[in-house]
C-alpha cells in the first residue's frame, strides 16, 4: 500500500501521530569533483576565496538546509533536529565528500534530512567556486546509514565470520562447535545476512573441506599470512569499498543487539566502530564494523610487522562503545569455557 496517497488517489503526509517517538539517526553523503585550478585555493584545511571559506559556509549551508528539508520537500514532516554534524573530505583528486549525520528524538525517519544537508553543502560549495571555474560535477548522493526505525539500515555492508585460528586451546574447531544446535560460524552468518548485502566465512585454504562448511561462501586468506588480520586484509581486498562487519567464531553471545548498536554507531569519517574490552577498556577487534578506511590502516600496519588487530586499532580513530545490556564479548576458547557458555544459554538468557 502507497503510504503518501490517500483514498481519493491525492497526495497526502502520511500519518505519524500515534507512533512513538525514538532516538533516529541517518547519515548521507554527497560528492562534488572540484577542477584542478582550485588546487592554488586550498590551505590544508579549506579553500580561501574572496568570497568566503568554502568549507565553513558549506557546512553552514547544509546546517540550515538539514532545518529546513520540511520546507522544500513536499510531504516531510518538520522534525526537531537535535544534532547535526557535517563532515567535509577532500581527496588527492580533488573530489570533495561532503558526510551530513542528523539525530532526533521523534516520530519518523530523518534520511531525508540527511540527503538534504549534504546535497546544499556541495551545491554551496559549487557556488562558491564558480568563480574560479564552472568545470564541476555534483556526483553521487546516497543514504549511508539510518536507524531508529524498525531495524538499522547500513548501505554497502558486507559480513565476515573469521574462522581461520587453530583452535588449539579448545582442541576442536571453535567455528564448528554448537551452541544454539548448528555450527557456530552458521549462527553468526544467519545472524549478519540479516543485516549485510553478502557474508563470508573467512578460513585457510582447503581448511573446510569435508565439513559442513564446505559448501559456504569461504574467503580464503593470502597464503603468506597469518592470524586474524590475514582473514581481514582478504575481506578488505575483496571489496576496498564496503564497510565491513568482522565477527570471530568464538564469541558466543553476539545478537542483534551487538550488531544493531554497532550500525547505530556508524560513523564514515572513523576507521571503525567497536566494544571496549571490558577489563582493559581498548577497542575490540573482531567484533567490529570496519569502514572503507580501515584497508589502507591495516595493509601498511601489516607492512611495518603489526600483526595484532588491537595494536592497529589503538593506533587510528575509532568509536568504543561500553558493553551494555545484552551486549558480551566474552571469547570462549577452552573446554572448560565452552560447557560453561553453553549451559548458561541453555538457561534461555542471552548473555
Ligand atoms: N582467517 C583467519 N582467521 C584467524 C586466523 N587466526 C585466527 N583467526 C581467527 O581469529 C579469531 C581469534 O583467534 P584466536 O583465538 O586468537 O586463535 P585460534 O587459533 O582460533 O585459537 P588458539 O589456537 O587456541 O589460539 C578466531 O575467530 C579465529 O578463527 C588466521 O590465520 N586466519
Amino acid at each position: 500500500m502507497l503510504t503518501h496517497i490517500d483514498k481519493s488517489n491525492l497526495p497526502s503526509m502520511v500519518d505519524v501521530s500515534e507512533k512513538e517517538n525514538s532516538i533516529r539517526v541517518a547519515s548521507a553523503i554527497s560528492s562534488i569533483q572540484l577542477p584542478e585550478q582550485m588546487r592554488d585555493y586550498f590551505t590544508g584545511d579549506d579553500f580561501k576565496l574572496k568570497k568566503g571559506p568554502v568549507f565553513q559556509t558549506a557546512i553552514i549551508a547544509a546546517t540550515m538546509a538539514v532545518k529546513k528539508t520540511h520546507e522544500t520537500i513536499p510531504l516531510c514532516h518538520q522534525v526537531p533536529i537535535e544534532s547535526c554534524k557535517v563532515n567535509i573530505e577532500v581527496n588527492d583528486d580533488l573530489r570533495v565528500d561532503v558526510t551530513c549525520k542528523v539525530r532526533t528524538s521523534y516520530k519518523t525517519g530523518i534520511e531525508m534530512e540527511a540527503l538534504h544537508g549534504a546535497m546544499v553543502a556541495c551545491l554551496t560549495i559549487y557556488d562558491m567556486c564558480k568563480a574560479v571555474s564552472h568545470n564541476m560535477v555534483i556526483g553521487e548522493t546516497k543514504l549511508l546509514s539510518k536507524s531508529g526505525g524498525k531495524s538499522p539500515v547500513l548501505n554497502n555492508v558486507k559480513g565476515l565470520i573469521l574462522t581461520g585460528g587453530k583452535s588449539s586451546r579448545m582442541n576442536r574447531d571453535k567455528a564448528l562447535i554448537e551452541y544454539k544446535n548448528r555450527p557456530h560460524a552458521l549462527y553468526l552468518k544467519s545472524l549478519l545476512e540479516k543485516y549485510c548485502d553478502e557474508v563470508f566465512i573467512s578460513s585457510r585454504k582447503g581448511q573446510w573441506d569435508g565439513t559442513p562448511l564446505e559448501s559456504e561462501k569461504l574467503l580464503f586468506d593470502d597464503e603468506k599470512m597469518t592470524g586474524p588480520v590475514a582473514g581481514m586484509l582478504a575481506a578488505f581486498n575483496r571489496d576496498p569499498s564496503a564497510n565491513w562487519i568482522v565477527i570471530a567464531c568464538d564469541l558466543p553471545y553476539i545478537n542483534e543487539s551487538t550488531i544493531e548498536t554497532l550500525i547505530e554507531n556508524y560513523d564514515p569519517s572513523k576507521v571503525a566502530v567497536s566494544f571496549k574490552n571490558k577489563e582493559k577498556g581498548f577497542a575490540e577487534p573482531l567484533c567490529t564494523l570496519y569502514t572503507n578506511k580501515a584497508r589502507e590502516v591495516f595493509e601498511k600496519a601489516y607492512l611495518e610487522d603489526t600483526r595484532c588487530p588491537v595494536k592497529v586499532l589503538k593506533s587510528v580513530e575509532t568509536i568504543a562503545l561500553e558493553q551494555r545490556g545484552k551486549i558480551n564479548l566474552s571469547n570462549i576458547n577452552t573446554p572448560t569455557e565452552y560447557q560453561e557458555a553453553k549451559e548458561f544459554l541453555a538457561k534461555g538468557e542471552s548473555i
